[in-house]
């Protein structure tokens, strides 16, 4: 078996489960967002009174954090109220960050479990070796009243990453020649498994961003074999003990693909959909592209290391005038990070702004939406008409390095040379 079906054989209390097969398994914990209140309403309409286990679920507000309006915190109030008569243990108001980042660092993902949120990105958990996975408001009510939800066991694909990345190439950078292959429909319902000597030496947040966007081909949930990166990680943070799943040595992949991490460039996500990628030098070879915003921000692409490549970029500089960067750290973690560090200050004198972390622009709720006709170049993860903003704005999704390196000139640009300016101070 896959580690994957491991973790869904050993919660719905059996040896052995194989692609296709329908199984109910146990929920180690369940998550859901402040855009999912009806999760609560589906709750009671099905019967509930008080949810199955208080410890092993809660509200993050994330989407419309702080409330952007009347209605937001309205849906606030209600979600609250449920939260504090269930005396949920665990809750993440306007001041916590986006729910994937959020989670992990709670504790609230490690490896062997399944983490069930009603958001698409949950496969982000992949990366600590935990089945994550993304489902409506009726499933989550369900899971609210019984613990349990059905699965269809998926067909799981390899995604093979070796060698060594190139400078300018992060892992935003692999990801998005990974869907410019697979496409957008590449994975529907399967399960991604990242394998390759460049996944074994990743680091957390890499790890993160990757997973992040297996559902960006359609994928149910994405894995990662844990590494001692993730195990220094979860270790610390941990609610519980956990136990890490291993591949059989014998399992047969539906597919695999293969590709060379060390032959990769700095690459781009272009207007209007997420598989429409090209080598950034390629996409700027017949005339500037230029930039209104820059985005650094989301499960995607807020995270520590996201915000420091940036502000090490923009250090000392300033962006041109009549051009803007919109910040969003991933979580209030990450905030508290980079303020320690110093870059919050580096970047604010660089002319960014800074927001509240949360989902913000990514999902144009709020906090640096797009006018028609604007161009903004991105850390995150979809750029269909409308995302961000005005549908005839135009979005560009690439690393944090290259969206800083860009909005500093004012026009999509290649971010090795500020790298390499960076090698040089550092
Ligand atoms: C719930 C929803 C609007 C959503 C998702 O499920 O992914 C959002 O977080 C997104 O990124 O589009
Ligand atoms: S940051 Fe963006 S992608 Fe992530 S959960 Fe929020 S809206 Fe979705």
């Amino acid at each position: 078996m896959h580690a994957l079906e491991k973790i869904l054989a050993k919660n719905s209390g059996k040896d052995h489960v194989s692609a296709g097969e329908i199984v109910t398994a146990d929920i180690d914990f369940a998550e859901i967002n402040d855009l999912y209140l009806q999760t609560v309403y589906s709750f009671y309409e099905m019967g509930g009174k008080k949810v199955w286990d208080n410890t092993k679920c809660t509200f993050v507000f994330d989407h419309y954090a702080p409330a952007p309006d009347e209605k937001a915190a309205q849906n606030h109030k209600e979600m609250r109220e449920f939260a504090k008569k269930n005396n949920l243990k665990y809750h993440f108001d306007t001041n916590a960050g986006v729910c994937h980042q959020v989670m992990p660092e709670a504790g609230l993902a490690y490896p062997g479990m399944i983490l069930v949120a009603t958001d698409s990105h949950t496969t982000t958990h992949g990366a600590f070796g935990a089945f994550g996975t993304g489902v409506g408001a009726t499933d989550m009510a369900t899971i609210l009243l019984t613990g349990k939800l059905w699965f269809r066991v998926p067909e799981i694909i390899e995604v093979r990453l070796d060698g060594e990345a190139p400078e300018g190439v992060f892992p935003k950078d692999v990801i998005l020649n990974v869907l410019g292959k697979l496409k957008a429909d590449g994975a529907v319902y399967k399960a991604i498994d990242f394998t390759g000597s460049y996944v074994d030496q990743l680091g957390v947040a890499g790890r993160m961003t990757i997973c992040n966007m297996a559902v960006e081909m359609g994928a149910k949930t994405a894995y990662m074999q844990p590494n001692q990166a993730v195990l220094d990680y979860v270790s610390k943070r941990a609610v519980k003990p956990f136990e890490v799943q291993y591949t059989d040595d014998d399992f047969e992949y539906q597919e695999s693909h293969q590709f060379d991490v060390s032959k990769m460039q700095p690459t781009l996500s272009c207007p209007n959909s997420v598989d429409n990628v090209h080598a950034l030098t390629d996409v700027v070879k017949d005339g500037d592209v230029e930039l209104d915003q820059g985005y650094i921000g989301s499960c995607t692409g807020g995270r520590f290391e996201d915000i420091e490549v940036a502000a090490k970029i923009l250090k000392g500089k300033r962006i041109p005038k009549f051009k803007r960067l919109d910040i969003v750290p991933a979580s209030a973690e990450v905030m508290r990070r980079c303020i320690e560090k110093g870059y919050i200050k580096d970047l604010i004198l660089a002319g960014a702004t800074i927001a509240a972390p949360g989902c913000a622009a990514c999902l144009g709720i709020h906090e640096g939406i797009l006018a028609s006709g604007e161009v903004c170049m991105s850390s995150t993860n979809r750029n269909f008409p409308g995302r961000m903003g005005s549908v005839d704005a135009k979005i560009y999704l690439a690393s944090p390095a290259a969206v800083a390196s860009s909005i500093l000139n004012g026009k999509i640009t290649d971010p090795r040379p500020y790298l390499d300016e960076i090698k040089v101070t550092d």
